[in-house]
Parts: C-alpha cells; sequence; structure tokens
C-alpha cells in the first residue's frame, strides 16, 4: 500500500467522546382481535415507547430548532409559505414537522407531508420519529416510499419520497388530505421536489389557499425559493450541535478507491472510538472498497478495532440498507460506504468521521442524441457541507475530504438543477395527467426550455400517451400509474396488448434493480461469460434481455438456497439484487392487475412462458415499441450507427452481444458514454422489425 498522504486542518478542533444510546421500538401491524397476552403485551410496548421517547426528549431538547419552537411555529402560522434555512443536524427534518404535530392536537384529521428526495431518509427519520414521538411506525408517524409503505389511517405525520407525493397528487389533485406540506432539503433541485414546488404554488393560488407550505435547506438557495413563492419570507435558526473539525489532502490522490481505503485505515489507527462514513461516486468503487477493506482486515494488528465494511446504495434491497443503521457490537468498527444516498437528512447512528472523495455520479441527458450518459464529477460546495455534516450529529466529528483545499474552492457552490441536464419525459406526462394544459408558462421553478418540452411531448406522441391534440390519451393515464418511467411503462402495455406480459415483468424488473449483473475480474470474465452462456442459450442469440429471464427463470429454479448463493456466485450475480427483482415483479404484477382486472396466476388471461416456450420475437418486440429511438443498424464493417442520428455506437462489452458480429440492428435500453459511443442491455432484431414499428410511428406522424 502506499503511503498515506498528510491532512492539513482548517477547522474547529474541539474533540469530544459521548456515549450513544439506541433506543428501537417494537413495530408491527395492529389487528382487531387480541387475546389477554396481546393485550398484555401492548400495554408494555407502550410503555416502553414512552420511556423511550422520554429519554430522547432530554436530547431533542438540546437541538437548536428545539429551542426556537416558538418563534418558528409563529412564523409558519402566520404565512403560507416559510423558506427555512439551518445548518445540518440543527434538527430541521425530525423536529418541525414534530412542533407541527403536537399543535394539530389528537382531534384533527389532517395530516402533515414531509418530502424527501431518497427513500433512505424518509425511512429513516420515520423511524427515529416515530421513537421520539413514542409511537409505533405506521401508526401516528410512517413512511411511504415506492414498494414500501408503513402508514395507515391514523397516521398523521407521513415522510415520503417526492415521488410517493407526486402519486398522491395524480390521486387527489388538491392534496385535501394535508394541512401542512414540508419540502426538505429542496436545495438538492431534483426534477420532483422542483415539479411540487410548482404544483404548490399552484395549489396556493388556486384551490387550496389555506395550505401551508415549509420549504426547508441547510444550504443558502432561500432567496430563489423565496422570490418563486412571491417574496416568502425567510427564516434562519442559527446554531449547530457539535462542531466537525474539517481536513483536506495536501496533494490530490489518483486512486479514490484506494485512497479510502488508506484514510479508513489511518483513522482506525489514530482516533479515538467511533463509526466511519464514506462518500463514493457509485457502487462500482463501493463494492471494490468493500473487499479491499475486508481482505485488509484480515491482517490488522489485534490492538486495533476490527473493520467492518457495510455497503450502501440505491441498488440494495432495503434489509440490506437497513444493517448500516444497526449498532455494532464487540470491538468494532463500523466503515458504511455509500453513494450520495446518505449524504442528506440521514443520521447513522455511531459516526464519527467521515471520508469525502468529493465525486458523485451523474446521469447528463444529452439532447442532441436523445440519450442519457452516465458522468463521475465533482460534487458542489452544497453538496460538500452536506457529507461534513453527517459526522458530528450525536458528538463531535472529523471529516476527511479527499482533495485539496484549493480545489474545494474551485467547486461550484450548489448542485446544479436535475431538470437543467435530464430529459423531461415522466415530468411533462405527469403534468398532462394532472391536466396542465399551457406546460411552457407552467410554474416552473426552473423551466427545462421550450425545446425540451417539444421533444418530451413528441416523444410521449410515439409512445402513444397522447393524441394528436396532444391530449393524454387513457394508454398514457395508464403509463402514468405505473411507477416506472414512461419508455418502460409503455413496453407493460404493450406486452399486455400481445399477451407476453409476464415474461416482459420479468425482464423490466431486472432493468429497474441496478448492477444485477457483477462484472468479473479480468481473470475470470471468460468463465464466468462461458457459464452464463451455458444457461441462458437463447440471449447468445437474442441478447441481453432475453438473457436476463433465462437466468431470473433459473434463479428461480432453486429450492435450496445454499446452491442458489453458490450459482450467484458461479455466474457472478448480485444474489441480493435478484431478492429485490422478485419483490420489484410483484408490486408490478399487482399494479397491472389493479390497471387491468385480472389474476396474473390466471393462465386463461397470461401465458406464463418459460425460458423453453418463450416468444422471443413478441418480447423483444415490446421493447422495440417502447424504445425504438435505441436503436442502431448494422454496417458492412460490423460496427453500428444510431438509427437516429446516425453516429457510431459499439456494443459494451458486458453485453452478450459483444463477441458477435451477425446483428442485422441492435435494440438497447441504455447508453454509456466512456471513451466512445456504447450500448448496454443490447438485443438483436431484425430489420423488418424496425420497419414494422418504425413504420407505425410514421404513419401516425404523417396523419397528424
Ligand atoms: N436515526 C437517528 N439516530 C440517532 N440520532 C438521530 C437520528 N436522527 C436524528 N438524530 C439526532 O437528531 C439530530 C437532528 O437531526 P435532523 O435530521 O432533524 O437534523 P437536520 O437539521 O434536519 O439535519 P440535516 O439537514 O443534516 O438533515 C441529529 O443531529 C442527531 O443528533
Amino acid at each position: 500500500m502506499k503511503q498515506q498522504k498528510g491532512y492539513s486542518r482548517n477547522g474547529n478542533s474541539a474533540f469530544k467522546v459521548s456515549k450513544t444510546v439506541n433506543f428501537r421500538g417494537k413495530i408491527g401491524d395492529e389487528s382487531d382481535e387480541h387475546s389477554d397476552d396481546d393485550i398484555v403485551e401492548r400495554i408494555q410496548n407502550k410503555h416502553r415507547l414512552k420511556e423511550c421517547s422520554r429519554s430522547l426528549l432530554k436530547l431533542r431538547q438540546t437541538l437548536p430548532v428545539y429551542k426556537s419552537r416558538e418563534a418558528i411555529l409563529g412564523h409558519i402560522n402566520k404565512n403560507s409559505v416559510t423558506i427555512l434555512i439551518g445548518e445540518t443536524g440543527s434538527g430541521k427534518s425530525t423536529q418541525i414537522p414534530q412542533f407541527l404535530l403536537d399543535q394539530l392536537g389528537n382531534g384533527n384529521k389532517k395530516k402533515i407531508a414531509v418530502t424527501q428526495p431518497r427513500r433512505v431518509a424518509a425511512i429513516n427519520l420515520a423511524s427515529r420519529v416515530a421513537q421520539e414521538h413514542g409511537c409505533r411506525l405506521g401508526d401516528r408517524v410512517g413512511y411511504s416510499v415506492r414498494f414500501d409503505n408503513k402508514s395507515g389511517s391514523r397516521t398523521r405525520l407521513k415522510y415520503l419520497t417526492d415521488g410517493m407525493l407526486l402519486r398522491e397528487l395524480m390521486l387527489n389533485k388538491k392534496l385535501s388530505e394535508y394541512s401542512h406540506v414540508i419540502i426538505d432539503e429542496a436545495h438538492e433541485r431534483t426534477i420532483l421536489t422542483d415539479l411540487i414546488l410548482g404544483f404548490l404554488k399552484e395549489l396556493l393560488n388556486g384551490a387550496r389557499p389555506d395550505l401551508k407550505v415549509i420549504v426547508m435547506s441547510a444550504t443558502l438557495q432561500a432567496d430563489k425559493f423565496s422570490n418563486f413563492f412571491g417574496g416568502a419570507p425567510i427564516l434562519f435558526v442559527e446554531g449547530r450541535k457539535f462542531p466537525v473539525e474539517r481536513n483536506c489532502l495536501k496533494e490530490p490522490c489518483d486512486d479514490i478507491v484506494d485512497a479510502v481505503v488508506r484514510c479508513c485505515v489511518q483513522i482506525n489507527q489514530s482516533e479515538q472510538t467511533g463509526d466511519i462514513l464514506c462518500f463514493l461516486p457509485g457502487q462500482e468503487e463501493i463494492d471494490k472498497a468493500v473487499l479491499v477493506l475486508k481482505k485488509i482486515c484480515e491482517h490488522l494488528d489485534n490492538s486495533m478495532p476490527r473493520l467492518v465494511p457495510l455497503p450502501l446504495y440505491a441498488a440494495l434491497p432495503p434489509a440490506e440498507q437497513n444493517k448500516v443503521f444497526l449498532p455494532i457490537k464487540g470491538f468494532k468498527r463500523k466503515v458504511v460506504l455509500s453513494t450520495n444516498i446518505a449524504e442528506t437528512s440521514v443520521t447513522i447512528p455511531g459516526v464519527k468521521y467521515v471520508v469525502d472523495s468529493g465525486l458523485r455520479k451523474v446521469k447528463v441527458w444529452r439532447h442532441q442524441l436523445g440519450l442519457a450518459t452516465l458522468l463521475t464529477v465533482p460534487i458542489s460546495k452544497a453538496s460538500a457541507a452536506q457529507r461534513t455534516g453527517r459526522a458530528g450529529r450525536e458528538s463531535a466529528g472529523k471529516c476527511f475530504r479527499l482533495y485539496r483545499e484549493q480545489d474545494f474552492f474551485k467547486l461550484p457552490a450548489q448542485t446544479e438543477a436535475e431538470i437543467a441536464r435530464s430529459d423531461v419525459v415522466s415530468p411533462v406526462l405527469f403534468l398532462k395527467k394532472i391536466g396542465v394544459k399551457d406546460l411552457v408558462n407552467w410554474s416552473w421553478l426552473e423551466s427545462p426550455g421550450k425545446e425540451a418540452i417539444l421533444l418530451a411531448l413528441q416523444e410521449l406522441y410515439q409512445l402513444g400517451a397522447l393524441d394528436d391534440s396532444g391530449t393524454i390519451t387513457n394508454r398514457g393515464q395508464q403509463m402514468a400509474l405505473l411507477p416506472l418511467a414512461p419508455h418502460l411503462s409503455s413496453v407493460l402495455l404493450r406486452a399486455h396488448e400481445t399477451g407476453c406480459l409476464l415474461p416482459v415483468i420479468d425482464i423490466v424488473s431486472c432493468l429497474t434493480v441496478e448492477n444485477l449483473l457483477l462484472n468479473p475480474q479480468p481473470e475470470q470474465r471468460d468463465q464466468v461469460n462461458e457459464r452464463r452462456f451455458s444457461v441462458a442459450t437463447k440471449g447468445a442469440t437474442h441478447g441481453d434481455l432475453i438473457m436476463l429471464k433465462e437466468l431470473y427463470d433459473a434463479y428461480g429454479s432453486f429450492s435450496d438456497r445454499g446452491e442458489q448463493k453458490d450459482w450467484c456466485k458461479e455466474l457472478c450475480i448480485s444474489q441480493r439484487g435478484f431478492k429485490n427483482v422478485v419483490k420489484v415483479r410483484a408490486q408490478l404484477v399487482s399494479y397491472m392487475e389493479r390497471l387491468f382486472l385480472f389474476r396474473a396466476g390466471d393462465a386463461a388471461n397470461v401465458v406464463n412462458d418459460t425460458s423453453d416456450t418463450l416468444d422471443v420475437e413478441s418480447i423483444l418486440k415490446c421493447f422495440l415499441a417502447g424504445f425504438v429511438k435505441n436503436t442502431a443498424i448494422g454496417m458492412p464493417d460490423r460496427s453500428f450507427r444510431t438509427v437516429t442520428t446516425g453516429e457510431p455506437i459499439s456494443v459494451h462489452p458486458s453485453s452478450m452481444l459483444f463477441m458477435d458480429g451477425t446483428c442485422p440492428a441492435i435494440l438497447y435500453i441504455e447508453y454509456v458514454f466512456t471513451t466512445k459511443g456504447y450500448a448496454r442491455n443490447v438485443s438483436r432484431i431484425e430489420l423488418s422489425w424496425l420497419q414494422e414499428v418504425a413504420g407505425l410511428t410514421a404513419a401516425k406522424e404523417s396523419a397528424r
């Protein structure tokens, strides 16, 4: 290992060790019939919950926000919109919603919604606030995130992802259940947060002048939000609870995974107790760092705490994600390796040290190509502050930035709004669904621009979501209700119409789980590919989508868990990824059942092809209908050119079709640009299919 580079210190050096106590309330569902034992247990649980809440009250009272309780409530009660700025860890996300909950009292049936850009944060906050409030999670305090809901008729305070609030909006345009909507971490400027803000503005000026809106953020974009809401007052809450010392590298590092690992080892050697939270750009780097740390741990001196690396990224199943929040026993130190999903709102108990790579992965939409690419880019100053803020939440902390101080000053102040670098097909479909007619002049916090809106409208028209007059069709309504991007929704609807729904749902479920197929080590690549080819015999000819179906079937065919695990290992497949696929599949089946009122188990309605009887052509034509723009034609020199712009594109080395030189045309689900443009998740298609599907679209266009 290389020598650890030195750190220069520029922060507060106060250092204090405090004991962490973890309280865990019992979680369960309420049923109507109880035995005497049940009742006794319930009373005991209630007692325990109240006790836990009483001890947490002492901690809550020390939070800066708690001390400003009356002023904050007074402000919110007086104004329709309040912009609230407070430092990380000051208690915004946990305390302000509870002040409002207490103020509502027991008799009031209205609810408080608190939106979060990420599901991990929504769940983490709801769990904590339920403990502080002394209730079971899902009772008075609950959460709702995609594919998971812990809220019920008694829930008065609901943490939910911005996507879930938008879904609620589709069903109830006035949000009539809610008296207060809190938009947390508004500075993240996700498309969905921006959309909600626009929608809330329209509601306040129209159907719900009584609604109270609170926009919260730790960083300064206050003026922008205030101006958007016609000069809404800005409230600053002073004070941070614990100091965090900041350290930067003296020299830049060239290998970020190596630098993170070295920094963790150094913290373990030189710092007092406390867990470590590291921010890395993506899953690939995280998995690599976990592996290296596991290997290194075997050789570490017994006089130091044992390092326990735990990954945290969106593609992990919730049970795996939850592990990072559990306390660790024994002479050990938890090392959580995370993407930016733990960057805002999240408190990971025990964390005292933050290691920040200064990088993140971001999807950038390229209008000219009509494709998105995934890039690793430096974070903003606002992000760096958020990451630093994950330390110092339970006691004083330290943050180690793996870049130089002068590089920090070069970072952009704020993260660019997602809407400025994304395609807006989903948002436009949503706005159409809720009946917005004039999209260009709608209350955009930041308009994506006329051109982007027109392109999105065109795309939705091609997918059959809009009719000639630009009105949403029945198909568009159904697409909006499915929890998928419009292109994938359209694939499912086509599959339902052509009788191949279940195999297509299997494939779509696999596509929604990131990094299901892991990258084998270079020396194992040929062997792993051979094994995959031997299972996915049809995929070897038809490509990655069909291979996913074959792998899904093979995964489901094991009765022995151990054998299933070995199989995943041999084929370099993520077993936890497949567990997630199974859950997503169940949800998608139930959405489709509700939309079309059928039972997927009823063979008369849907043929559930096995790999042996798969109707490959029908399946691929469904995908073609949703992704007709993502096609490329084979050239005599075995290269491909995209149908839309004629750009050269190559099959990605991870594809089953990488070595195949015989495809007349290809369909791909993703485009990535590294050294050149690559197609990922590639399928072989025939030119006649392309003519058939593109012909249908062209016919529609000319009829317009
Ligand atoms: N899950 C948890 N476990 C332990 N302590 C927690 C938890 N959640 C919150 N806390 C405590 O409550 C404090 C306030 O957290 P809260 O999330 O309300 O702050 P915030 O101002 O919203 O911060 P941020 O902007 O960083 O999200 C934390 O600093 C921490 O001490």
